[in-house]
């Protein structure tokens, strides 16, 4: 976990905030002005978050941000503001800052921000991949970086699990946007209410309780991608603002009058029969063929059969660090049933299997025996209990015990994250975006 960055004149306003920070167990650093702050800005990491004051004694604080943009520094902005300086804490959002946040409103506004900030920024930081090699993924890999510099629009297919996000990553890193935002989006998640709030944010009193503007997805990811996961889920009111966001690369954030352009690249992926989705109207057909401009499809782990061995390897390792084992490979009888399983929740189910495999292996080397029970799921169907009660209760607590991790809730439960989210749906379990 990086720093956070606190850049604010008055001293004991200075404090209270590194001390409300420190608290929650964040480490901190302090400038008090634009010249300290830039100074600061030399040594940063890329895990390191900004909190300043708007107006310092040498300027303001969007010059600083604004010079950080300009560099291709992309580590997350946030403004405290007193209430007459709200207009320009606004405008400062369009300089790329994340958030903006009333000093009046910092007590109970500040910590889950920061927390919001810190899962995004870790997630983009501390996931580790592994270039895959079979003949599969090498056509992939071309044809990611056919499409990754043009601004076409990418339509991502395959299983749960196959790795969709992490092409949508590749996809950014090799376009020419690559310094800008890689913003995810679960469209599984988005109720119909929340679903154009998320996208398209919302200005302050657009609604009673918006007691602060929103900025959206749409916003946060502009100069950037978005990432829309579980497209097919994206509710039909929702749609058509998209597409004529895609069209016209302007938006209204609900209760504006005006429109805001977003430059945006959108990758989406699904693992449903969009087309179905398209024939039974749940999915409009102009958005869907503007979606699918290039299509990328993933196969399934169990039709990539050279890369199981090579994932287990790797997951194997990552394992080892994480959990302080010293194990050395896998026995030939459990390579075999590696190679012999059909991997129904692909490459989510071998990371799964391989970690809890290392954590039950004492010896050096992992015998077939520490392979969990093979998950008799079929990709995106239910396994859990029939007993609806039962069910709901299940669920809330392995998402407790994932501290609110959606994808370690699925794990615990043996589910797929698409299963997961409809679920969650069905019995309204609410959930914040931040806890992903
Ligand atoms: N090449 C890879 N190297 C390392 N880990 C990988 C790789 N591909 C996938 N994974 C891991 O497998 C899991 C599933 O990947 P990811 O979330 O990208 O799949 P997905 O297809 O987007 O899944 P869903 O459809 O459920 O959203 C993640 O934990 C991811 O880190």
């Amino acid at each position: 976990m990086g720093r956070i960055i606190v850049i604010e004149d008055n001293p004991v306003f200075r404090d209270h905030v590194c001390g409300m920070l420190e608290k929650a167990g964040y480490k901190t650093r302090t400038a008090y002005d634009c010249a300290g702050a830039r100074r600061l800005l030399e040594e940063l990491d890329d895990g390191d978050i900004i909190v300043s004051d708007l107006r310092l004694p040498d300027g303001e604080c969007t010059e600083v941000l604004e010079r950080m943009r300009e560099a291709g520094i992309r580590n997350p902005f946030v403004i405290m503001t007193d209430y007459a300086q709200v207009a320009s804490a606004v405008s400062s959002m369009r300089l790329g800052a994340e958030d903006y946040i009333p000093k009046t409103l910092l007590q109970e506004k500040l910590l889950p921000r920061i927390s919001e900030l810190v899962r995004k920024t870790e997630r983009r930081h501390t996931i580790p991949i592994l270039e895959r090699r079979s003949a599969a993924f090498r056509t992939i890999d071309r044809r990611i970086s056919l499409v990754a510099p043009t601004d076409i629009g990418v339509l991502i297919l395959g299983e749960n699990g196959t790795g969709k996000e992490h092409v949508a990553e590749k996809i950014h890193a090799q376009s020419t946007r690559q310094k800008g935002p890689f913003v995810a989006i679960d469209c599984g998640m988005l109720t119909r209410e929340l679903a154009a709030s998320e996208l398209f944010g919302y200005e302050k009193g657009a609604f009673t309780g918006a007691i602060t503007g929103k900025k959206g997805c749409m916003a946060e990811a502009d100069g950037g991608t978005l990432f829309l996961d579980e497209v097919g889920n994206l509710p039909a009111e929702v749609q058509q603002k998209l597409l004529r966001a895609l069209q016209t690369k302007c938006y209204r954030p609900t209760g504006c009058t005006r429109e805001r352009k977003a430059d945006v690249r959108i990758v989406a992926a699904t693992n449903e029969n969009l087309e179905k989705a398209v024939e039974e109207g749940r999915f409009r057909r102009d958005l869907y063929h503007r979606l699918k401009e290039f299509v990328i499809k993933i196969p399934p782990l169990r039709e990539c059969r050279e890369d199981i061995l090579p994932l287990a390897e790797f997951f194997r390792e990552l394992a080892n660090e994480e959990l302080g084992r010293h194990t050395e490979g896998f026995d030939k009888e459990a390579e075999k049933e590696l190679m012999r399983r059909m991997w129904a929740g692909n490459v989510r189910e071998l990371k799964q299997t391989v970690r809890s495999a290392v954590l039950l292996t004492e010896g050096r080397l992992i015998g077939a025996d520490r392979l969990e029970a093979e998950s008799t799921a079929q990709a995106g169907s239910s396994l859990l209990l029939k007993d609806g009660n039962e069910e709901r209760e299940r669920i809330v607590r392995a998402l407790a015990q994932a501290d609110g991790n959606r994808e370690m809730t699925a794990g615990l439960l043996g589910i797929s994250r698409t299963t997961l989210y409809n679920k969650m749906k069905e019995y309204g379990i609410m959930q914040k975006k931040s806890e992903k």
